[in-house]
């Protein structure tokens, strides 16, 4: 528990726009000679009602950055505030209350609970918490997410979209100040990842909500207002107003880097006509490399089917 004495910040230091923060954050798994080291000291502002995105190569840190920063994994140095909150050295209790009351969570692997109906999963985190949701706000999501006729059903008796939307109603049901999305889209098939995708544009558009979101889809990504790129355990790079093509290049630029790096190790020297500059944190979307495989989620195909409805 951090002492008065180390801790300036307080309820009232919240800087304006800020709906999370993080300084000098460090996360080790292990120690010794094989500690990991999943985040070197990042330091990071999530903007209020903004959509953020947090891409990188796997193994980067992209969960790891998540985790910490919603209070779901202990730091091991560092500063992390959730609003004007320092969340680090709150007691489990404490955390867990503050969570509940301002944070939103959707998972790939959705965690509804098998035995209760849409409706009920969607409700279920305010239960437990004692709160009403509100009505209108309430129906609208449903209406939004297309869970209307769905909502008497067990997961069990829905597709995996529908699954991933009821999640995804469950996270905004309650108006949380901030959502955190590991791979929302990960298990949809295109349409119902561009549902998904939209709605959360949607809560950060029209009622000011904050969604930070895990992707590694390009595609979803350019949904976002802002992605922070991270390589080793590093923010080395952020790409404002993205674009898939655009993030698809910066992506493909850890690629090269990576082969680059293998290449040195066993002993071959990276080719200078390859262009690619050693610093990893040049401007965003800089590589002349050819635009690649087309992204999965910047529109929707025509004939795409409908999501096993
Ligand atoms: N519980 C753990 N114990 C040991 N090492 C871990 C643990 N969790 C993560 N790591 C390591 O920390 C580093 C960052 O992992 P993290 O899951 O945050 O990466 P990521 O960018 O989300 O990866 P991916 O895109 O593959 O999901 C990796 O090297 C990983 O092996």
């Amino acid at each position: 528990m951090s002492t008065p004495a180390s801790t300036p910040n307080t309820e009232h230091a919240e800087p304006p726009g800020v709906a999370a923060r993080a300084r000098g954050l460090t996360k080790a798994y292990g120690s010794g000679e094989t500690a990991v080291i999943a985040l070197d000291s990042v330091d990071v502002d999530i903007a209020r009602q903004r959509f953020t995105a947090v891409m990188g190569p796997s193994g980067s840190g992209k969960s790891t950055l998540m985790h910490t920063l919603a209070g779901l994994d202990s730091v091991s140095a560092g500063q992390v505030w959730l609003g004007g909150t320092e969340i680090t050295g709150l007691k489990d209790r404490e955390l867990t209350r503050l969570r509940r009351d301002r944070v939103g969570f959707m998972f790939q692997s959705f965690n509804l609970i098998p035995t209760l109906n849409a409706r009920e999963n969607i409700t279920l985190p305010m239960d437990i918490a004692g709160q009403r949701p509100d009505a209108e706000w309430l129906e609208h999501v449903i209406d939004t997410l297309g869970l209307r006729d769905r909502l008497s059903h067990r997961p069990a008796q829905l597709s995996g979209g529908q699954q991933q939307r009821v999640a995804c109603a469950r996270a905004l049901a309650s108006r949380p100040e901030l959502i955190f999305a590991d791979e929302p889209t990960g298990n949809l098939d295109s349409r119902a990842g561009l549902e998904v995708l939209g709605f959360l544009r949607e809560a950060v558009d029209t009622l000011g909500q904050t969604v930070v979101m895990v992707t590694h889809d390009p595609g979803a990504a350019a949904h976002s207002d802002l992605v922070l790129f991270l390589a080793d355990g590093r923010i080395v790079d952020e790409m404002p107003r993205p674009t898939a093509e655009g993030v698809l290049e910066r992506m493909k630029r850890f690629d090269v880097l990576h082969g680059v790096a293998s290449n040195a190790a066993d002993g071959v020297a990276p080719d200078p006509a390859d262009g690619v500059a050693p610093d990893a944190g040049d401007g965003p979307g800089a590589s002349g490399a050819p635009p690649g495989p087309a992204p999965t989620l910047t529109k929707p195909a025509p004939d795409d089917p409908s999501p096993q409805d």
